[in-house]
């Protein structure tokens, strides 16, 4: 579904991203994990286009990235980043529509939807005319997800889109939203640096350092067979194994 090789990119004199290569599959939740400025948030901007690689190439379906503008590209790909990521002049109402009114949807096909997706993330109706000042980081969050999912991407890339939450809730937002089915047929490319977050969610882990992906494959090999010492370290650090 998405083909990434040899993605680079520098900085000036410095790599972000070192020939990264990798495929994702349909439906699957690849998870970018790795410490900070390893690279993570650098490569799924990339596949959005709101970063242009120095080298390298990026297929989705079969076809370069560089095919298509920026922003159409953008229109059909979801993108949820830390704290929602909403503009702070939008109702929620607003927020959800913004995607579906680009694209030519009906005022009927926009209510139904977002009273759909209000019921499905748990939000009750009364917050469709709050900005987002007036709600709570778990309601910003579902409601950034909301927007990014309403016209059913069948991509949605994530960048810490937990990152605001405090541990309790980050738990329980993460797990109720990917109990989600429509997510389950969805392809998740997430970014996070939370070593229990990505074995929770992953299907595939890619571990990134400084800018190179070190081993990438489901959480129990990364747990069980670790490349590297820095894999096993990366891994051990953390306060449990959910698997267990
Ligand atoms: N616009 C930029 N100009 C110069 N350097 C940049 C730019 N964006 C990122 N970098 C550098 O590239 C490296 C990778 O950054 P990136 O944001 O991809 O890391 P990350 O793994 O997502 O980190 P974090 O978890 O802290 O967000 C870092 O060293 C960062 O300082």
């Amino acid at each position: 579904m998405i083909e990434i090789s040899n993605l680079t990119k520098r900085f000036q004199t410095h790599t972000a991203v070192d020939h990264v290569s990798l495929n994702i599959n349909k439906g699957e939740t690849l998870v970018l994990l790795g410490t900070s400025g390893c690279g993570k948030t650098t490569t799924l901007k990339m596949i959005n286009r709101l970063i242009e690689p120095t080298s390298g190439e990026i297929r989705i379906d079969g076809i370069d990235v560089r095919q298509q503008p920026g922003p159409e590209l953008r229109r059909r790909m979801g993108y949820v980043i830390q704290d929602g990521g909403l503009f702070p002049h939008y109702s929620v109402a607003e927020a959800i529509a913004t995607v579906p009114r680009l694209v030519g949807w009906t005022s009927e096909q926009i209510v139904h939807r977002t009273q759909e997706l209000m019921t499905k993330l748990q939000l009750p109706t009364t917050l469709l005319n709050r900005y987002p000042s007036e709600l709570s980081g778990g309601q910003r969050q579902r409601v950034g997800l909301a927007r990014a999912l309403a016209t059913h991407p069948p991509v949605v890339l994530m960048d810490e889109p937990f990152g605001a939450l405090d541990p309790f809730t980050r738990r329980h937002v993460r797990r109720e939203l990917f109990g989600l089915n429509e997510l389950k047929e969805t392809t998740v490319v997430l970014v996070t640096h939370d070593v229990n977050e990505a074995l929770e969610l992953a299907d595939r882990i890619a571990l990134m350092d400084k800018g190179r992906i070190v081993q990438i494959g489901p959480p129990d090999e990364l747990l069980t067979h670790p490349a590297t010492d820095f894999v096993r370290e990366f891994l051990d650090d953390k306060p449990h194994r959910p698997h267990e």
